[in-house]
């Protein structure tokens, strides 16, 4: 079942689009990585998703309604990012306290455990938290509230390598005994990548790719050699990413369709071929250049 649907959606901030034209289907019980560049929209998409933008144009439902001002769609969503904000006089555990009377499926042993797991202080105050704390306590809020639509917007901000790690973990094992639909955005997909299923790319506020993390390791093939020969064979439209590595050596990433005669005759002619990390293939196609920073290096 779908449970997030967004057609034609629009969000435009005076001249400028945050989100266009934007179409995108998502479906239960998936984690879903929404990875694009700064600015590219992720913020206002979820935001939308949240019910906490109302769109220009085009049309959002989630779980079939309207999400702006959606009382009854708010207690089964949660959106977490390193922004938000509570009372200054509730202490930590007064939120937990606030979380389990708002948020349906809390659930109360699985929080206590975090918060002790994660050292976090029960009786601070959230804006005494330190920045990766803080983002720790809201990572905790999201897992315990269990909601059917949990939103983590660059959870990780400030969270230590390992803590991240665990965080990662955590998710992924409340997630396998309590399915939900979770999205969680990034600009980066390496430490990401192991827990998801699905992989939306956003870029100047469009979806221009979604697939499953399966499919999308599969979409691409790199290319290294010598550059005429690579010229000669593949089809430019094809290429998402290229890299000179020596005057008469390159290294292209190309979308997987070849066809066999030209895989064939790329190899007769020694040009090597390996898989593209979805890390890498990612930014690929989220650049807006088909070179990266390389490109600004580039004599006219
Ligand atoms: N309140 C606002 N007023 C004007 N422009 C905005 C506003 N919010 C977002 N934008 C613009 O909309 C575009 C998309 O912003 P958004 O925050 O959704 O991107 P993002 O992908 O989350 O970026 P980042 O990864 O840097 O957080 C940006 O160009 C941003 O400047």
């Amino acid at each position: 079942m779908s449970i997030v649907s967004c057609q034609h959606l629009d969000k435009k901030y005076k001249k400028q689009y945050a989100l266009k034209d934007l179409t995108i289907e998502l479906e239960e019980n998936r984690i879903i990585g929404l990875i694009g560049r700064n600015g590219a929209g992720k913020t206002t998409l979820l935001k939308t998703l949240a019910g906490q933008i109302v769109p220009t144009g085009g049309e959002v439902k989630v779980f079939g309604e309207n999400p702006f001002n959606n009382l009854k769609l708010s207690a089964n969503t949660i959106y977490v990012d390193d922004q938000m904000q509570f009372s200054l006089e509730m202490r930590i555990h007064e939120i937990l306290v606030a979380a389990e009377m708002f948020y349906e499926n809390w659930n109360r042993e699985l929080a206590d455990r975090l918060i002790y797991y994660f050292g976090v202080d029960r009786y601070d105050f959230h804006d005494q938290l330190s920045k990766g704390m803080a983002s720790t306590f809201n990572a905790i809020l999201g897992l315990a509230s269990r909601c059917p639509l949990t939103i983590f917007d660059e959870p990780t901000t400030g969270m230590d390598y390992s803590v991240r790690q665990d965080f990662y973990r955590a998710l992924l094992k409340d997630y396998i005994a309590h399915p939900r639909t979770i999205i969680v955005s990034s600009h980066l997909l390496n430490e990401l990548e192991s827990i998801l299923e699905e992989i939306v790319l956003i870029k100047n506020g469009k979806c221009i790719l979604h697939e499953s993390i399966e499919d999308f390791k599969e979409y691409a093939i790199g290319l290294s050699g010598d550059k005429n020969v690579i010229q000669s064979i593949v089809d430019h439209d094809v290429i998402i990413h290229e890299k000179e590595l020596s005057e008469s050596q390159v290294y292209i990433a190309v979308d997987n369709h070849l066809s066999e005669k030209d895989i064939t005759g790329l190899k007769q002619q020694g040009v090597q071929m390996t898989s593209v990390e979805a890390a890498d293939l990612s930014m690929f196609l989220t650049n807006d250049t088909r070179g990266g920073i390389d490109d600004v290096f580039k004599s006219s």
